[in-house]
């Protein structure tokens, strides 16, 4: 059983490793079938590698086989070459040969040449030599000459030196001549574009500096086109207030030797007056116009001469706007219309009631001159744009006392901004603008007429037709200085209004009002007017005797002129108004001078129809000039009408400006400090206490008035400050008494007029001489 089970164990034991062995068996069948696989590829592999090897080895052997041949003709190639090269070497060397045969042969050629060129150089050099010899010459000869000509350009420069002197000189005479004709010096002042204006064309084509200028007017180039113009001097644009102010100085200077100075700015709306008269910017002294300026400019030389001149400057600034004055430096806002005294007064105060204020220093003037402007400004407010509306008169008044002589100087500058002109052609204005423009129109006509009235030497100056010409009476005449700056604006859209400025101021510039007179009373000017005083007795006799002559004549039968004639041809106003007979006889009204007076009123017509043609000649003045009545009351009355005053205002012209008794001090006698009447250049006021308190502020040592005489003025003025400036000495009442019967007002002034009468002899004698 054991061995059975044995057997069996055995037998499973076999079986088992038989089944293992079958296992094992298909294992390593798979594993050989694998084989076979991995052979039958490997040596598929092997077939495919043997084929591209053998493919590979057959290409390679081609390629070989290619380059072989390839490298064959190569070599046969460069076999070829090198013959060849060998070829070109024995050719090159050949043509080197002959090449360096042919060098050679330029080498001596060269050199022979070189040889040739040495010698020439040495040909040349000597040559240079004794050009270099020459040229020095010649430059000594030229330096020589140089020296010459440069000794002849300086004698040429000197010349021309001398020529600018002659010229400057020339100048100078010129305006000596102007000053003794006493012409009305015009400059032209043209203002640059203002800023946004650049693409602006200008109406200025040329500006000379011997006061030429030619406008034209560049929208409308037709034939003649061109205006020339002449005047005392051209500024241009770029003139600056220093250069305008250069030229003005000497007129302004000799306010400080007793002349009247009138200095006005014409031009249309924005054309730069107020700039040139008052500067753009007064906080810059840059900037300051002509009255800053000439202010300070007259206490800078008021300095300079107080070794032997004691000067006191005071100043008034009024407004003239609808021909009613108003004090731009009073600080009473509820100021009544100023009244205007004859400027025959000998203090010179046209306006007597407006403030004057004495200046000591540019400090003091520019804070008048603020409080003027801001006056001014506050009017604008109202009114809108006021400066260009209206006048303003800045007047400086200047007393100069010579310490050693004691001899008195009294000067007056008026600096005038004037309203626009070009206001006065625009008529289609209404109502208070029309008020306006007729108050411009009429002051400035009253002012043309006045202007040419006194350059024909009308016996019958029309002073009385403007509150303006009446202000400036005492500097208009013939014994003042007058400057007028017309003002262009460059636009060429003002070019008509340009070209008519342009022809008022050249009409203007040719008139000569005579020599101008210092007001000085001295002993001199005295013993002077004296001796001008006889030569004129001397003359009305032989006009006498000519009219009776002439008379005789006439009423036997002959044709002749009427006596006064000859008078009239001769005599300016106010020269039979003298009574001073050579012997020192005295003549009263019924004398000569009566007779003159007669003439003189019945020549007021025709005189005045004269004047009024010639002015209607300027399109702006003279159209609109009226006729001017023989006393002008008839004007007058009009006037009146216009600016809405009545006998009240005319009862404040207190004098009949009679261009007659624009006189200066011509006393008689000889005790001239004596006849002189002293009168304060800032009279004390007892009207109003603010005004008082204002005027408190005058010197001390001002003199006062003496003590009232008869004077029959004094009797009849208002009590306005300058009503008592002083009382006149007999001689001296003359002066403010009406020098003609027709002109003196009646009503308050009968006194005047009667007393005037009394004093006759006394008056026309101080008229002598008053206006050659
Ligand atoms: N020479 C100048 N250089 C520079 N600017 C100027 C000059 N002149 C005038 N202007 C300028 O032109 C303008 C007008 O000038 P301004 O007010 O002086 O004219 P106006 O003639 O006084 O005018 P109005 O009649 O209205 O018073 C101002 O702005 C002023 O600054």
């Amino acid at each position: 059983m054991n061995q059975l089970r044995l057997i069996k164990a055995e037998k499973t034991m076999v079986e088992e490793k038989k089944r293992l062995e079958d296992v094992e068996l298909v294992r390593l069948r798979k594993e050989n079938e694998e084989c076979n696989l991995e052979i039958s590829n490997l040596n598929q592999e092997l077939e495919m590698t043997r084929d591209t090897y053998e493919k590979r080895c057959l290409e390679l052997e081609t390629h070989a086989k290619e380059i072989r041949s390839e490298l064959e003709k190569k070599m046969a190639d460069l076999e070829k070459l090198l013959t060849d090269s060998k070829k070109k070497v024995k050719e090159l060397e050949k043509f080197t040969e002959s090449k360096f045969l042919r060098w050679k042969k330029k080498e001596r050629g060269y050199k022979k040449f070189m040889d040739f060129q040495h010698g020439s150089l040495k040909e040349l050099r000597l040559g240079s030599e004794s050009i270099k010899q020459e040229v020095l010459k010649t430059q000594q000869i030229y330096s020589e000459e140089i020296i010459q000509f440069g000794v002849k350009i300086q004698g040429l420069v000197d010349a021309a030196q001398n020529y600018h002197t002659v010229l400057t000189e020339n100048r100078k005479l010129y305006n000596e001549v102007q000053d003794l004709k006493g012409n009305i010096r015009v400059y032209c002042r043209i203002r640059p574009f203002l800023k946004g204006q650049n693409q602006k064309q200008t109406t200025i084509e040329y500006i000379g500096d011997n006061g030429e200028l030619v406008v034209t007017n560049p929208s409308k180039i037709v034939k003649e086109s061109h205006r020339l113009f002449k005047f005392n001097k051209v500024f241009g644009p770029a003139s600056t207030q220093e250069e305008v102010f250069v030229d003005t100085q000497p007129l302004i200077r000799s306010v400080l030797d007793g002349f009247n100075v009138c200095i006005f700015a014409y031009g249309q709306t924005g054309s730069g007056k107020t700039y040139t008269m008052t500067g753009p910017n007064v906080s810059s002294p840059e900037d300051w116009g002509v009255n800053y300026r000439a202010l300070n400019d007259l206490f800078h030389l008021s300095q300079i001469r107080r070794s032997s001149f004691e000067y006191e400057i005071g100043v008034q600034m009024v407004e003239i706007y609808n021909e009613q004055v108003r004090d731009l430096l009073s600080s009473n806002s509820n100021q009544k219309r100023l009244g205007i005294w004859n400027s025959a007064q000998p203090n010179g105060l046209a306006v007597p009631d407006a403030s004057m204020h004495p200046v000591t220093s540019t400090a003091d003037v520019l804070e008048l001159m603020n409080l003027g402007l801001m006056n001014r400004a506050v009017g604008a407010t109202a009114l809108n744009e006021r400066s260009s509306r209206s006048h303003s008169v800045l007047t400086v008044h200047v007393r100069g006392t010579d310490l050693e002589t004691n001899g008195v100087l009294r000067g007056n500058l008026h600096l005038v901004d004037l309203a626009g002109s070009e206001r006065v052609d625009k008529s289609e204005a209404t109502g208070d603008r029309l008020k306006e423009a007729q108050h411009i129109n009429k002051s400035l006509s009253a002012l043309g007429d006045v202007i040419f009235a006194l350059a024909h030497k009308s016996q019958h100056v029309p002073y009385r037709n403007s509150k303006l010409t009446q202000v400036l009476q005492s500097s208009l005449g013939g014994q003042a200085k007058t400057l007028m700056f017309v003002q262009l604006n460059p636009d060429v859209e003002s070019f008509s209004e340009t070209i008519s400025t342009l022809k008022f101021a050249e009409r203007v510039s040719g008139v000569e009002l005579g020599a101008a007179r210092s007001n000085k009373e001295g002993r001199g000017v005295r013993e002077l007017m004296e001796q001008v005083a006889n030569l004129k007795d001397a003359l009305t006799k032989k006009d006498e005797e000519m009219s009776q002559l002439q008379l005789r004549k006439s009423s036997s039968g002959e044709k002749g002129s009427p006596p006064y004639d000859s008078w009239s041809s001769r005599h300016s106003i106010g020269e039979f108004h003298n009574g001073t007979r050579p012997h020192g006889k005295s003549v009263g009204l019924n004398g000569p001078k009566a007779a003159s007076d007669i003439d003189n009123c019945s020549e007021f017509s025709d005189k005045q129809s004269e004047t009024s043609d010639e002015f209607r000649h300027h399109p702006d003045f003279f159209k609109r000039s009226k006729p001017v009545t023989e006393d002008g009351d008839q004007e007058n009355d009009d006037d009146l009408e216009i600016i809405g005053l009545g006998d009240a205002d005319s009862d404040e012209r207190l004098s009949d400006i009679s261009d007659g008794v624009l006189s200066m001090g011509t006393e008689t006698d000889g005790s001239l400090s004596n006849s002189i009447v002293e009168l304060t250049l800032f009279p004390e006021t007892t009207k109003a206490p603010t005004e008082h308190q204002e005027k408190s502020n005058v010197p001390s040592k001002l003199p006062r008035p003496p003590p009232k005489t008869t004077s029959s003025r004094n009797q009849v003025q208002p009590t306005s400050s300058s009503q008592r400036l002083a009382a006149p000495s007999p001689q001296r009442q003359g002066l403010v008494a009406p020098s003609r019967p027709s002109v003196t007002k009646v009503g308050p002034r009968t006194a005047s007029s009667s007393s005037a009468k009394k004093s006759s002899s006394a008056s026309s004698s101080l008229k002598s001489g008053a206006r050659r």
